[in-house]
């Protein structure tokens, strides 16, 4: 059953251009200068229900604000949307409870009250019976060892609790629809973990589909067989992940071990790998090459030096996402217009009852 269908989503952004100064200002009075910034640009794609989707892109992608389009907060510029058959930006009570938008970088629950307080509130909210609140807290709490979290004011907790209390709070009313928005940012390596394999549990227990953008590749190795990237607002690939390393790595890794390492000479290593860069290490070396070379080259190596251990390898997920990134930008100079300064976005600015679980 298909639970997300984006259809050509477009949306662009209209913001104020001022210059510094008096002049500037007094004639923004009468006549403003605006400028259009295009955000997301034709995106198209449909998530089944029960996937976990890594949401991926460079700093300025487009990634939040598709996500914030899905989640109701924003109204596209063109385009249609469906998620579990309804349109996010109508906003229905129905869909707002069916669904969760976590964000890393925005806080959900009050400042100055326990955890547990907040947590109360949105079981008001979402009207959450006292026998389903009991029974999917106890089981939150213990998956994620939320303990005595609980009674502390949120603004007591570290950073990697309250990202803990944050998700479980969004997710009290039982969404089955989450966007995680860079949902270990910050946070060390080991709460990335255990946030990580919460995730991977909520969805197999629930079934529920999961739409995930991080900047950590580990996050999305570890859940994402698929991953949908876009760059400058557009869609530039959607598949699995290994595929997304075989259509964009050029290079390969090989790393051979020696019987002693250090004894090769440079000036045999150099003829031997034609001058490329290698990478020394206590028990042989590592070069990268580019794909077509790599059986030339490994059989160079086996050939001209004493190689004990020979492993051919694809780069890491990180220095192919690099890769991908690094593609020019097709049209992304915002275009220059002039007009009304437009508004903060209605359905951003409005505040309902599902906001809780919808934070922007
Ligand atoms: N409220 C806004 N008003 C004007 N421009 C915006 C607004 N929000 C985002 N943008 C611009 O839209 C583009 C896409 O931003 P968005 O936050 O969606 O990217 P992102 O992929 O989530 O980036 P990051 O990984 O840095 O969070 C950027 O150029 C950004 O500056």
């Amino acid at each position: 059953m298909t639970a997300i269908t984006v259809d050509r989503l477009h949306k662009t952004y209209v913001v104020p251009e001022r210059e510094g100064g008096l002049r500037a200002a007094l004639g923004a009075l009468v006549r403003r200068r605006t400028r259009q910034v295009r955000a997301v640009s034709d995106v198209s794609f449909t998530i089944e229900a029960g996937e976990v989707v890594g949401f991926l892109g460079p700093n300025g992608a487009g990634k939040t604000t598709t996500l914030k389009m899905l989640a109701g907060l924003l109204h596209p510029s063109e385009g249609t949307a469906s998620v579990l058959g309804h349109t996010p930006w109508q906003r229905d009570r129905s869909y707002l409870a069916r669904m969760a938008l976590i964000m890393g970088q925005r806080n959900q629950l009050q400042w100055d009250i326990p955890v547990l307080d907040s947590y109360r509130l949105n079981q008001a909210v979402f009207r959450i019976s006292d026998a389903d609140f009991r029974r999917r807290l106890d089981e939150i709490t213990e998956l994620l060892e939320l303990g005595d979290l609980l009674r502390k004011p949120v603004r007591n907790l570290s950073l990697g609790e309250r990202m803990k209390c944050e998700i479980a709070g969004s997710l009290l009313h039982a969404p089955q629809v989450l966007f995680l928005d860079e949902p270990t940012i910050g946070l060390d390596v080991a709460m990335q973990r255990r946030i990580r394999s919460f995730v991977a549990e909520y969805n197999q227990r629930t079934g529920a589909c999961v739409m995930l953008t991080s900047h950590y590749m580990a996050d999305v190795e570890a859940l994402c067989r698929r991953v949908i990237v876009i760059h400058h607002g557009r869609l530039l690939f959607d598949g699995g992940l290994a595929e997304l390393v075989h259509r964009f790595a050029t290079d390969k890794t090989i790393t051979v071990e020696l019987e002693d390492g250090s004894a090769v000479d440079d000036a045999t290593l150099a003829a031997v790998v034609e001058g490329r860069a290698v990478e020394r290490s206590l028990t042989g070396l590592t070069l990268r090459v580019p794909k077509a070379d790599t059986p030339r080259v490994a059989a160079r190596l086996l050939a001209g030096l004493p190689v004990t251990d020979l492993m051919i390898e694809e780069p890491p997920i990180e220095s192919v996402i690099e890769q991908v990134f690094a593609s020019p930008a097709e049209d992304d100079e915002p275009a220059q217009v002039e007009g009304p300064t437009a508004d903060a976005d209605p359905v951003e600015a409005a505040t309902s009852p599902g906001e809780g679980a919808t934070r922007g």
